[in-house]
């Protein structure tokens, strides 16, 4: 009897023994919620029911409530703690000048369930660099200015065919966007990555619905009206698979356990299937029309994976070996460019037209801009061609764009880990911790806080000593307000677009910042510019224009609704 007490305690000490350890392990001084730390789950029970469908942005409003720039969050019974920093100054000098921050294990594994080859997934040294090196070109200005934007152009182009007549059937009544922009930005990714050779689109199917008699909206509101959606081709549908995947993966908490169950649905392996064949037909392709055509190599170049196949040629050939075209890694970047280029911009242009519709102000004088940037268009009744738009130099459509991208916080965490333990504002951070940047909140989009200078890094102090530092002071960093990006020129009245005038961080920095920035700029360019050119934004009801966010891959507005009323030219 005594025997069985004794194997009775020693179960119960051994249990609460594992309970002890599996518990979260603060990093002294940094703060907490302290009834996480009494829980295995730490944070998630918290940030699932009051966060609701926007962790992220529940993490960066627990953060702000208190006085200091740093918080620690428990995500996971056998992670160590993640800690969250809220200070764009301190935040540029990690991911600009810090060479102990990398990419974390953390995202490489909420995003390397799909697409593991991808170079996001890579830790920073040759293997990236490779990847890089094959991709490079894409953003140099004769790819963008001659591929990308008349494809980007096209899809704007069939967005606004698109609306005008969603304008002219909704009469005066809102309609969500929410879809369109989705497919508009993936039939633009299309169009620059795969070109011609690859048939199919999302936006045309819904024009044609729209068209035809037996579409059948309904409207539940005299002042709403909800159009049908028409269906997409099973290989779009694949694709739009995969942000949908990370995203739903990364809220389980539970992210390898998570794939591993996900990529053994038979929806997913049927998926992954479609989008192989996809890529793999579109390689092939690009590599025959590069062997096969007599024409010069440059105007054979139509696409992104046409330039892709044709750098692996040149490769091969310095390195004296034989060209691999088709690979898991070359699949992975070409998805990867898909999900990357679609999902952000998107995500961003459904903010942009959030703020249109609720500042008629900027509304007004952004289109008054465009329209005398363009005054030749203009006068001719006609949109600016994609050559006009990429190549105009529109002060106030930059403001708007920047100014939206740092409000719409399409991206509301940036993450490092480091490789050795290190200090940041003061604190001691082991090796192996992740470091959580907020993109917005305090110094970004509220006040920021007052830091004592003698903890800032040495390099931190030092450029602030060499360059003026960036603040919002003169105005509600809260608000939409396009004119803090504009700033006088000397000796006159004139204004211009300052892109450096005040903290925003939505596509990163530093060798691991954003490889897409300069394309997306593009991309928002001339989709604003032809929306506003051809559509005023009125206002939505208030239950359709409410500001809720959702974090999947990206954060993204709840209800996106427009009213417009078509512009005559
Ligand atoms: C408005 C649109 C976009 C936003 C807001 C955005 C934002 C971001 C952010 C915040 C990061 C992480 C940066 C960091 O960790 O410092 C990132 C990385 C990346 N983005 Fe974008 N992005 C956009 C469009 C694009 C486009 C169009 C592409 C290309 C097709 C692209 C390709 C990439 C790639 C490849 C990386 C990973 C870079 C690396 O790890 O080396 N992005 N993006």
């Amino acid at each position: 009897m005594a025997g069985y007490a004794l194997a009775i305690a020693a179960v119960a000490i051994a249990v609460y023994a594992a309970y002890r350890l599996l518990l979260p392990k603060p990093i002294p001084g940094i703060p907490y919620n302290e009834t996480a730390s009494r829980s295995i789950l730490g944070d998630i029970p918290a940030m699932m029911t009051e966060g609701k469908e926007a962790g992220f942005s529940w993490m960066i409003s627990q953060a702000s409530k208190r006085p200091g720039p740093l918080f620690q969050f428990f995500l996971g019974p056998f992670d160590k703690p993640f800690v969250l920093l809220t200070d764009y100054r301190e935040s540029r000098d990690i991911l600009l000048r810090r060479k102990e921050w990398d990419r974390s294990d953390w995202s490489i594994d909420i995003l390397g369930g799909q697409i593991a080859k991808h170079h996001i997934n890579m830790k920073t040294g040759p293997a990236w660099k490779a990847h890089r090196r094959l991709l490079q070109d894409l953003m140099s200005p004769s790819f963008l200015n001659d591929v990308a934007a008349p494809n980007i152009y096209h899809s704007a182009e069939a967005l606004v065919r698109l609306w005008r007549e969603k304008a002219r059937v909704a009469d005066d009544r809102s309609f969500s966007t929410e879809t369109d922009v989705y497919y508009a930005a993936l039939d633009a990714v299309l169009d620059f990555g795969f070109g011609d050779s690859f048939p199919h689109r999302a936006i045309p199917h819904q024009q044609k619905l729209i068209e035809t008699a037996n579409s059948d909206p309904s409207s539940k509101d005299s002042d709403v009206i909800e159009f049908a959606k028409a269906p997409i081709h099973e290989t779009l549908e694949s694709m739009l698979l995969i942000a949908d995947a990370i995203g739903a993966v990364a809220d389980t908490g539970l992210v390898k356990l998570g794939w591993w169950w996900r990529n053994r649905q038979p929806a997913e392996r049927k998926a992954h299937g479609i989008r192989d064949s996809l890529v793999k037909e579109q390689v092939l392709m690009a590599k025959d029309r590069l062997y096969q055509e007599e024409s010069e190599v440059k105007s054979k170049i139509k696409s992104a994976v046409d330039l892709m196949v044709n750098r692996e040629k040149i490769f091969a050939q310095k390195d004296g070996r034989e060209p691999v075209y088709w690979s898991d890694d070359i699949r992975d970047e070409i998805l990867g460019f898909v999900v990357a280029g679609h999902d952000t911009t998107s995500t961003t242009l459904l903010w942009a037209v959030k703020y249109l519709t609720d500042s008629p102000d900027a509304q007004k004088k952004l289109r008054d801009a465009l329209r005398s940037t363009h005054s030749d268009p203009y006068a001719e009744g006609r949109p600016p061609t994609y050559r006009e738009i990429s190549s105009a130099n529109c002060g106030y459509l930059e403001a708007f764009i920047e100014e939206s991208l740092r409000l719409a916080n399409t991206v509301p965490i940036l993450e490092r880990q480091c490789d050795k333990d290190t200090v940041v504002l003061g604190h001691h951070l082991p090796k192996g911790t992740t470091l959580l940047l907020a993109t917005n909140g305090p110094s970004i989009t509220e006040t920021g806080r007052v830091i004592d200078e003698s903890l800032r890094s040495e390099s931190s102090r030092l450029s602030a000593k060499e360059r003026d530092l960036r603040e919002w002071s003169s105005h509600n960093p809260a608000e939409f307000f396009p004119e803090r990006w504009l700033e006088k020129n000397p000796g006159s009245d004139e204004l211009s677009f300052n892109p450096q005038a005040g903290p925003t961080l939505p596509f990163g920095l530093g060798l691991r910042g954003c490889f897409g920035r300069k394309l997306a700029y593009l991309e928002l360019r001339l989709m604003v510019t032809l929306l506003v050119w051809n559509f005023e934004f009125k206002p939505t009801p208030a239950r359709l224009s409410g500001y809720e966010p959702i974090d999947g891959l990206t954060h993204k507005p709840k209800t996106s609704y427009v009213r417009l009323k078509p512009v005559k030219e």
